[in-house]
């Protein structure tokens, strides 16, 4: 199968790669014999915005972590970019892992660290290890982290604790630690199932600006409607693991939503604008 990439320029006048992501017949079984993949087959374009949409236990997180390989296709190919990462392991799937930026609903950050260091970690795949012990990151890592931070609106708040800092807050530290991979994917895990309506809203903004500004592909699990047809482009519906809906985001109907939760829609399945 051809994967295709595509150069984003960034402001600084580098540039980085976008990657495609190709799923060819992919099923997942956990050990335990949940079945949580049914040979999902789907490609994702270079810069594309795509939300994944499906009920809790639908198999959306178990479809972001086998692309960036914390999950293992038991059947099927996963292509991420230049790799096919259901074959890589040890140096070479971390290699990979480097250029996939991930981010969580519990944010992960280091609590009694502050925001500069925590997000520096980002730079951690680039760096050689002995510059990682003795936090001797280059220039180059420096401005990296400042532009990351700047461009989540959060540059005032470097020297901040990640523990004292709010939730919202917490998610941009997180993403601007994905954005100082410099990553060619930008993964996303239910990224606003933990903060209020408004705060919501502006971190799905803050998804979508850099995508449309550094053209970077990105993947966003959601379970509330309204955000997939606010923010993204394109709507990936699972349910029970099955690839039920895939297509642009306008064509989808309240009846396709209905399909992929199974029930007809209710007031928990939408935001509301946050104000
Ligand atoms: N490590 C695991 N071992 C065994 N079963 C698992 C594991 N992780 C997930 N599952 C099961 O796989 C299915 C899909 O889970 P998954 O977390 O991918 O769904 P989800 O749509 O992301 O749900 P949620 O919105 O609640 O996070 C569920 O039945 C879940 O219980």
């Amino acid at each position: 199968m051809h994967t295709d990439t595509r150069t984003q320029h960034t402001d600084d006048g580098t540039s980085a790669t976008s990657w495609q992501v190709d799923l060819d017949a992919v099923s997942v079984t956990y050990p335990n014999g949940t079945r949580a993949l049914s040979d999902v087959s789907l490609r994702i374009e270079p810069g594309e915005m795509v939300s994944i949409i499906g009920l809790s236990g639908s198999g959306k997180s178990t479809l972001i972590r086998t692309i960036n390989g914390l999950v293992e296709a038991t059947e099927g190919k996963v292509t991420v970019g230049p790799h096919q990462i259901n074959t890589l392991s040890g140096r070479t799937l971390r290699d990979a892992r480097g250029q996939i930026g991930m981010i969580f609903q519990g944010f992960n950050l280091a609590e009694r660290t502050d925001v500069f260091h925590n997000v520096l970690v980002g730079r951690f795949a680039h760096l050689p290890w002995w510059r990682t012990l003795l936090d001797l990151p280059t220039q180059h890592d420096r401005d990296i982290v400042l532009r990351s931070l700047d461009s989540v609106g959060i540059l005032d708040k470097m020297w901040a604790r990640g523990g004292a800092l709010s939730g919202g807050q917490k998610q941009r530290v997180a993403i601007a630690r994905a954005l100082s991979q410099e990553p060619s994917l930008m993964l996303a895990d239910e990224p606003v199932a933990s903060l209020d309506p408004p705060t919501a809203h502006s971190v799905m903004g803050d998804l979508l600006r850099i995508n449309k500004e550094q053209g970077l592909t990105v993947l966003v699990n959601l379970h509330l409607m309204d955000l997939a047809k606010q923010y993204t482009t394109r709507l990936i519906g699972l349910r029970n693991g099955q690839l039920v809906y895939d297509g642009p985001i306008h064509d989808a109907t309240d009846a396709h939503f209905e399909q992929i939760y199974g029930r007809p829609i209710q007031s928990r399945d939408v935001l509301g604008d946050g104000v």
